[in-house]
């Protein structure tokens, strides 16, 4: 039998009790023609050794819908044919022997409406420790229209936060303030004046700043709110600190992000870790209260990270649109961090495209249309310094955060020069594009003439001018080009 043909039991022998191969009791049905309606979830499948692919592919489908391990009358109490997740389409992966890509599609009345926490129970619950698989990778997802605006979206978006901010036609700049831990609140304060003040755009908390016994979170919230009113009278710009609201319950993230709030701040802050309904009832907090939502991704690489297993972060980062953060931490490419370029740029255009086409030399398995949600502003973090602006606005363009922490605060004239030296590097750089010169490949050159005149810059292109993290990605796309003769 063609291993594409459906052979799916029907009739009554479907429901006889015991045990039967999940792709005969309907989870692989390869003439399945996708609803417009339906939500596609694209899953890389190492089955263990023997285990027939299909069969594989089509457990996870049964697994992440309505299946168990045996037949259950109870089904015929249901829709069951329409609620069964139906496996498609399994292809090998390019390159990658022993892993295979499996197309499921889930009609939409299987989910409630704009809950990420009930999308992850079913496609991500139960199925990834399933014991025929080694391993398990959600890479990608299509999301219709009709469930997309089922969601709040971005409570602030691209659009209105450069409004607010008053800053166009450039990248903003950041700093996390450092050391990560240990600052009492006043000098913590003083750090976040002399980098606004220095020339950056925003401060933000780093990832596990909450309320330890050196500095309560009250103490953060009054040093920095008085450090970003005083950069802003001294540099006539608007300013803001990432005042990172993350706590151990929703009461207390409520009650730090209301201070933040009185204290005039315009932008709060969450970790990934608080977890997907928190996330969401802050969004809803913060459009409500007219507040731009910073998501740190912190602890995302524990699954993001290898490509066997695990969620990608494409899909956090559709996750993340949907449940309405502004900005969510996407990459850097050339900083500390895992991020291929390839990959990073699908991302990227997660974050700000209103519609995705397909593009899988991006890693992007699906177009994906936003339907109107707002757009967020991904922020590149993690070990990079003034020296590789040209790179930064080649790989990232211009609706970006840039991030430098130790990029700011590690500059050898001190706090205000390290911020100086960056918004100088990326305004020399603007610049440069705006006059439509090969910014990239003359970017040294255009980094060493503005240091003429900058000597914070000087000292940081001095400092910083060796540091490359040079290493392989881990999370590259699979597309493997057909070769193509050209006549
Ligand atoms: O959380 C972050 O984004 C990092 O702590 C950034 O710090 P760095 O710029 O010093 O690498
Ligand atoms: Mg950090």
């Amino acid at each position: 039998m063609n291993e594409h043909a459906s052979i799916t039991i029907r009739g009554k022998d479907r429901y006889k009790s015991g045990v039967m191969e999940y792709k005969k009791m309907g989870y692989w049905e390869p003439d399945y023609v996708p609803k417009d309606t339906d939500i596609i979830a694209l899953f890389r499948v190492t089955p263990q050794d023997g285990v027939d692919p299909i069969e594989a592919s089509a457990a996870v489908a049964g697994e992440s819908s309505t299946a168990t391990w045996t037949v259950v009358w109870t089904d015929r109490l249901t829709a069951a044919e329409k609620y069964r997740a139906k496996c498609f389409r399994v292809d090998p992966v390019p390159n990658s022997p022993g892993q295979y890509f499996a197309y499921i599609a889930y009609d939409l009345d299987l989910f409630e409406n704009g809950s990420i926490a009930n999308l992850s129970a079913s496609i991500i619950g139960n199925v990834f420790g399933f014991k025929p698989l080694k391993a398990l990778r959600l890479e990608d997802m299509r999301l219709p229209v009709a469930y997309v605006k089922t969601f709040q979206g971005p409570a602030t978006g691209i659009v209105v936060e450069r409004e607010r901010m008053d800053k166009f036609g450039r990248p903003l700049l950041g700093a996390t303030v450092k050391p990560k831990l240990g600052l009492s609140g006043r000098n913590y304060g003083r750090v976040v004046y002399e980098a606004l003040k220095g020339g950056l755009d925003f401060t933000k908390d780093d990832e596990n700043i909450n309320s330890q016994p050196f500095m309560h979170w009250r103490e953060r919230f009054l040093y920095c709110m008085e450090a970003v009113n005083k950069a802003q009278a001294a540099a006539g710009e608007i300013k803001g600190t990432y005042l990172n609201v993350t706590a151990g319950t929703m009461e207390d993230m409520y009650e730090r992000a209301e201070f933040a709030k009185q204290l005039g701040s315009v932008i709060i802050m969450i970790d990934l870790v608080i977890g997907y309904t928190a996330i969401q009832s802050m969004a809803k907090w913060a459009r409500k209260n007219d507040m731009i939502l910073h998501l740190h991704r912190a602890g995302h690489s524990t699954y993001t990270r290898q490509r066997n297993h695990g969620v990608s972060f494409r899909v956090i980062a559709k996750w993340m649109r949907l449940a309405g953060v502004d900005h969510i931490h996407a990459g850097t490419v050339v900083g500390k961090l895992e991020g291929d370029p390839a990959t990073t740029r699908g991302y990227y255009d997660i974050c700000r495209e209103d519609y995705n086409p397909m593009r899988l030399e991006h890693g992007v398995f699906f177009e994906q249309n936003w339907a109107s949600l707002n757009k967020m502003m991904p922020v590149a973090s993690g070990g990079i310094h003034a020296g590789q602006m040209h790179q930064l606005l080649d790989h990232l363009g211009e609706d970006v955060i840039l991030q430098f922490g130790g990029g700011t605060i590690g500059h050898p004239m001190g706090i205000q020069a390290g911020a100086t030296a960056n918004r100088v590097a990326l305004e020399a750089m603007i610049l440069a594009r705006n006059e439509g010169r090969d910014y990239l490949h003359e970017g040294e050159e255009i980094l060493a003439k503005a240091a003429m005149t900058c000597t914070p810059l000087k000292a940081a292109l001095e400092t910083w001018k060796n540091v490359t993290f040079n290493y392989e990605s881990t999370d590259m796309p699979d597309y493997a080009p057909t070769a193509s003769v050209s006549l």
